[in-house]
């Protein structure tokens, strides 16, 4: 489970997470909604680790980050921007670093790439280099990052963004594989048709809070709106969905 504790965050001086809180259950999907600048990303990077709370506590698998990085990072996948790839690496030699600083060595380190090569279908990018590659291609490194230590919980800001339709299905085959394998997923979306495919649970948020949360059926009765997007605007910014116009009579 992941859980964040009252988390609050100021960049400037301006309040970007206010006094957040929310639980991310086990083997579950669950998605992160918000407008843009909602506080998604900061959220994120706060369970990764890799941005400071100001106050409020994350535990990721009952681990804080801010307490044991090493230990948490061991709990989680992470994809972010798919930037820092390093572009004079190939794939093969970029994916063995990283299980290495897992801690994964000999027969274990070789069993978890081709894993990772099988299940992403990488043989194609395997001894390339990374530079130039596509946004679907620095996606499915990135992922590949993620996975190879078989981490019980993974986190992806945006994943689908800049993706063409093969690569989305890749993506969701392998999200719903890994959920059925156990493992619990946080993801942030903009794109509402997946995050209401994939989602058991759809947080949304505002201005660094929660302002709804539950699935996708239960935020429709709770918004009295029909689809997932309708229910989102009007927790998000506070309105009623556009209404079909009628012809005056
Ligand atoms: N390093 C930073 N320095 C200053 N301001 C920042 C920094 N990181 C984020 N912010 C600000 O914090 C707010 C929340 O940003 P964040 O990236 O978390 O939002 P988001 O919900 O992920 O947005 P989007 O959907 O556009 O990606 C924004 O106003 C942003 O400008």
């Amino acid at each position: 489970m992941i859980r964040v504790e009252n988390v609050c965050k100021s960049f400037a001086g301006k309040p970007v997470l206010q006094s957040l809180s929310f639980d991310v259950p086990d083997g579950k999907i669950t998605a992160l909604l918000g407008a843009n600048g909602a506080g998604k990303t900061s959220c994120l990077r706060i369970i990764c680790g890799l941005l400071q709370a100001e106050s409020g506590r994350v535990l990721v698998g009952g681990i804080d980050p801010a307490v044991d990085p090493q230990a948490a990072r061991r709990q989680l996948g992470v994809v972010g921007d798919r930037e820092g790839l390093y572009e004079r690496l190939t794939v093969a030699e970029y994916l063995k670093i990283f299980s290495q600083m897992q801690g994964l060595t000999g027969a274990n380190l070789q069993d978890a790439l081709a894993s990772v090569r099988e299940e992403l279908e990488l043989d194609a990018l395997w001894d390339r280099r990374m530079g130039g590659f596509s946004q679907g291609e620095r996606m499915k490194v990135s992922l590949a990052r993620a996975l190879v230590h078989r981490p019980p919980h993974l986190i992806l800001d945006e994943p689908t963004r800049g993706l063409d339709v093969l690569a989305v299905r890749l993506l969701r085959k392998t999200l719903l594989r890994l959920r059925a394998a156990g493992t619990t997923i946080l993801f942030s979306s903009h794109v509402m048709p997946e995050v209401a495919e994939l989602s058991d649970t759809v947080l949304v948020m505002s201005a660094g809070r929660i302002v709804g949360c539950g699935t996708p059926e239960a935020l429709g009765r709770t918004t009295g709106c029909e689809s997932l997007e309708d229910s989102f605007v009007a927790l998000a910014y506070g309105r009623q969905p556009a209404q079909p116009e009628v012809e005056p009579a």
